[in-house]
């Protein structure tokens, strides 16, 4: 049976001054599968070793099983771990390198010959076992050395981009493989990749690590579709979520409008839309993702019209991606300022908040004339890089320069603050306003 994983507030500081994890803080349950994700550089694998008892751990409390285990040995935790150039012995068969776990702890041979079998059984080697690492594929290898993990019966299994060496088909099948092999073992799983479409096929939940500090932890559907900030946003999704520098516009004689610079989005009003008169003035970044976007066609009462020229079209057999402009501009993800890596942050983000309140509110009040009806924007005249990026169907002919209405579904509307906090649909923990 699988152990629990708790890390209190887990920092790594390296000898050079290099603080690599932050105040990292999660609760894994026995037999849970949870992705670390993260570009390079983020920590992950220092996490990883530190639950390994591989690394030092500079500061918090790492539990297992709910027993303190900052200074116990990496012998004594019963883990279990794989790397992505796993070490197989060179010069011992497939079978003996599987068996050496068991065959150092002087087990019995016929015991371990039946174990071995088994194992190989599940990861399908068994005509493999013969060979010698260099008589094996590398897709070969990693199934022996997921064997050799395996073998062990860990209650913990640490996974560090087993799959980051193979090719992209042989990366989705053993993936698979990987997830019923640990299920049945029903050890808790920690695996660490950089690779979102991995973490999303994978995970039960899924922790995003952005220099050293958790983003957000959840479910990969929660995660994408509510995510706490726009670099989790934007981590997830192929493609990524479309982000775009927007203001809100909230007089108090008629709806809001939110200004993409050379159009608006009317906004539906909703009551939930209201509290969205705070953010009027500020900065913002609007995220739509692709299937929020669609082509033509008559507006649903939750879709607003844009005019969009096509700047380049993208063939993929099943679909087509469109990237599109509607003169409006691409945001990136902001970088973080030192006080965001900060643990408080989040709780930080609140005062923020209210301080903008008050000057908020007196600029709803204050009533703007409307606005004029807009005659079709401006759109660049030549093709330039779209802004936007859409999916449309296989089928569709469109080429560079064709101009048509793009519909935008309000309903999948995120806005993110100048910080990349998720402001709007509005984070549950924050109090009513
Ligand atoms: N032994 C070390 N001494 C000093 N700094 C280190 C050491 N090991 C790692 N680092 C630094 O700590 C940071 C996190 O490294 P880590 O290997 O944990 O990241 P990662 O997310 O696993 O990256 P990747 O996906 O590229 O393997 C990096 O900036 C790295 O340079």
């Amino acid at each position: 049976m699988g152990s629990t994983i708790t890390l209190k507030r887990l920092s790594k500081t390296y000898p050079g001054g290099h603080t690599a994890v932050h105040d990292v803080s999660l609760h894994l349950h026995p037999g849970e599968f949870l992705v670390l994700l993260g570009p390079s550089g983020c920590g992950k694998s220092t996490l990883l070793r530190m639950i390994a008892g591989l690394e030092d751990i500079t500061s918090g409390d790492l539990l297992l099983d709910q027993q303190p285990a900052n200074d116990l040995p990496a012998s004594e935790r019963n883990v279990a771990m794989v790397f992505q150039n796993f070490a197989l012995y060179p010069t011992m068969t497939a079978a003996d390198n599987i068996a050496f776990p068991l065959t150092a702890r002087g087990e019995e041979e016929q015991e371990i010959a039946r174990a071995v079998d088994d194992v190989a059984e599940r990861l399908g080697i068994r005509s493999l076992l013969q060979r010698t690492p260099a008589q094996l594929s590398g897709g070969e290898r990693q199934r022996v050395a997921m064997g050799r993990a395996v073998i062990r019966q860990p209650s913990i299994f640490l996974m560090d981009e087993p799959l980051a060496s193979l090719d992209a088909r042989l990366r989705v099948r053993l993936r698979t493989e990987i997830l019923s092999v640990v299920r049945r073992a029903r050890a808790t799983t920690i695996y660490v990749t950089h690779d979102q479409t991995e973490a999303m096929a994978l995970g039960d939940r899924i922790a995003v690590l952005r220099n050293g500090a958790l983003q957000q932890v959840g479910t990969p559907a929660d995660l994408y579709s509510l995510p706490d900030n726009a670099f989790v946003a934007s981590f997830l999704g192929t493609p990524q979520i479309n982000l775009l520098h927007g203001t809100l516009y909230a007089p108090i004689d008629s709806g809001m409008t939110l200004s993409l610079g050379a159009q608006e989005l009317p906004l539906p009003q909703e009551p939930g839309h209201d509290m969205l008169r705070i953010l009027q003035g500020r900065p913002l970044l609007v995220g739509l993702r692709p299937e929020a976007l669609r082509t033509g066609g008559e507006p649903a009462p939750h879709e607003r019209r844009l005019h969009a020229m096509v700047t380049h079209v993208e063939h993929h057999g099943h679909e087509t991606l469109l990237h599109v402009t509607t003169g409006s501009r691409h945001a990136d993800v902001p970088h973080p300022t030192p006080a965001d890596d900060q643990p408080q942050h989040r709780t930080n983000a609140l005062p923020r908040l209210l301080h903008h309140i008050g000057a908020r509110l007196r600029g709803a009040l204050q009533q703007r004339p409307p606005a004029p009806p807009r005659p079709a924007p401006p759109l660049p005249d030549d093709y330039g890089v779209g802004e936007l990026v859409l999916r449309a169907p296989h089928d569709l002919h469109c080429r560079p320069g064709d101009r048509f209405t793009l519909l935008v579904d309000m309903r999948a509307l995120m806005l993110f603050d100048a910080h990349g906090d998720r402001v709007f649909p509005r984070p549950l923990h924050r109090p009513e306003l």
